[in-house]
């Protein structure tokens, strides 16, 4: 299974480390690299928001003017949108008071009408601070407007009470505070809140986008990389690019693995690193599909071929067989769900009538996998579902 096969690797990693003295400087290189590459490339300015120019420019231009309006950004996952909001945050108030000017609320923290009550509005309503101590330099370099900002990141899990709530704070403190409100999706902000703010919507990145972003990382990481990475890489990521960064930093690890096991077992040391160690740091494609989690397609057409009308017999044995296999190797439904879909949805060979009646499957199972159901049961479920459709004709 892969996720034994990983822990393994990880438990070997952590063996040869331990078992080595560290070194002078060792201990905080290590630090280096083992911080998250989503955070270490974050971009720090508006300039580094790569693919979302309608957003960057219209920021720039309020940037310039120092006057913020409350602010609803919105879009799938990993696209830059706090990395967004906090440059900008950065470039209007510089270090020196960036952490006095900036709220940022969180998933990890709680969001329901008690904070909103409570923190929110006692950071929103603070009389702000003169600063001092700001040289001319510093005030040339960095507007620091008479206003704060208050960041909420997801903010679409917030509940309907809290937003509520949140609009009469959003009017009264408006002169001091200014909101940014950050989500995946829209339709979840109510909309009285979002009509105060200007909405800013953040497209997933294009595969060029993406692919130069993940080869300036290989390269600042000295990364080897097989033909056909990147490309597996913007797959697997499938428009986000936070996913696509990790999965590149898990490769990268198991390569390091592999170089501490050839160390240890051949007993080299770092300046004796031979061809043999060089070469089994080189990332494949196949390695990423394993981190990913993707389900090898020999596998997948087994599937597709139990789930296919034969004579007038039922589907359940050789679907249920498949599906079984499946679940006992421990891939994820949800993985399964989203490569099944690919295929079935963009095959010819079905007509768009039972299409129509697939994707319906598809989303209620969606649901049913994000509400907890069990795994096993739901495909299996699904898969004989779409296999009724399809014999059905
Ligand atoms: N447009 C982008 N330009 C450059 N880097 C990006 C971009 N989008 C995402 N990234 C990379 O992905 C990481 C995550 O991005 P970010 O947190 O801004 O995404 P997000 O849109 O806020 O996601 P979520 O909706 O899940 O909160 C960043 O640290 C950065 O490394």
């Amino acid at each position: 299974m892969a996720s034994t096969f990983f822990n393994n690797k990880a438990r070997a990693a952590a063996a040869a480390s331990s078992s080595s003295k560290p070194k002078v400087g060792e201990a905080k290189e290590d630090n280096v690299r083992q911080q998250p590459w989503v955070e270490k490339y974050r971009p720090k300015t508006l300039d580094d928001v790569a693919a979302q120019d309608h957003t960057t420019k219209v920021l720039q231009r309020t940037l310039q003017a120092s006057n913020l309006p409350h602010m609803l950004f919105y879009g799938p996952p990993g696209t830059g949108k706090t990395s967004t909001i906090l440059a900008l945050a950065k470039s209007l108030f510089g270090p020196a008071l960036y952490r006095s000017r900036i709220l940022e609320l969180n998933a990890s923290d709680e969001r329901g009408i008690g904070i909103v009550r409570d923190k929110v509005k006692n950071f929103a309503r603070a009389q702000l601070s003169q600063p001092t101590g700001l040289d001319a330099a510093y005030r040339a370099q960095y507007p620091c407007p008479p206003f704060k900002i208050i960041i909420l990141d997801e903010a679409d899990s917030m509940t309907q009470d809290a937003q509520s709530a949140l609009r009469r704070t959003m009017e009264q403190y408006s002169r001091i505070t200014r909101f940014c409100l950050v989500c995946n999706y829209v339709t979840r902000i109510i909309e009285p809140l979002a009509s105060r703010c200007s909405k800013f919507r953040f497209k997933s990145l294009d595969n060029s986008a993406a692919g130069s972003r993940l080869e300036n990382i290989a390269l600042a990481e000295n990364l080897t990389l097989e033909d056909g990475v990147v490309p597996t890489l913007i797959k697997c990521g499938d428009g986000d690019l936070r996913r696509a960064i990790t999965y590149l930093q898990s490769a990268a690890r198991l390569v390091g693995a592999t170089k501490a096991d050839a160390k240890q077992a051949n007993g080299y040391d770092d300046d004796e690193m031979t061809d043999a160690g060089s070469a089994s740091g080189t990332i494949t494609v196949r390695s990423i599909e394993e981190i990913a989690g993707v389900i090898p397609e020999d596998i997948l057409d087994n599937l597709v071929q139990a789930m296919q009308p034969k004579g007038s017999g039922s589907a359940y044995d050789a679907v249920s067989k498949v599906v079984t296999g499946l679940v006992a190797d421990g891939w994820s439904a949800t993985q399964l769900v989203s490569q099944l879909y690919r295929r079935v949805v963009f095959t010819e060979a079905i007509p768009d009538i039972q299409k129509n009646r697939i994707v319906m499957a598809f989303s209620e199972m969606d649901k049913r996998l994000v509400d907890g159901a069990d795994e096993h049961l739901s495909v299996l479920d699904l898969t004989l579902r779409i296999a009724g459709i399809m014999r059905s004709g």
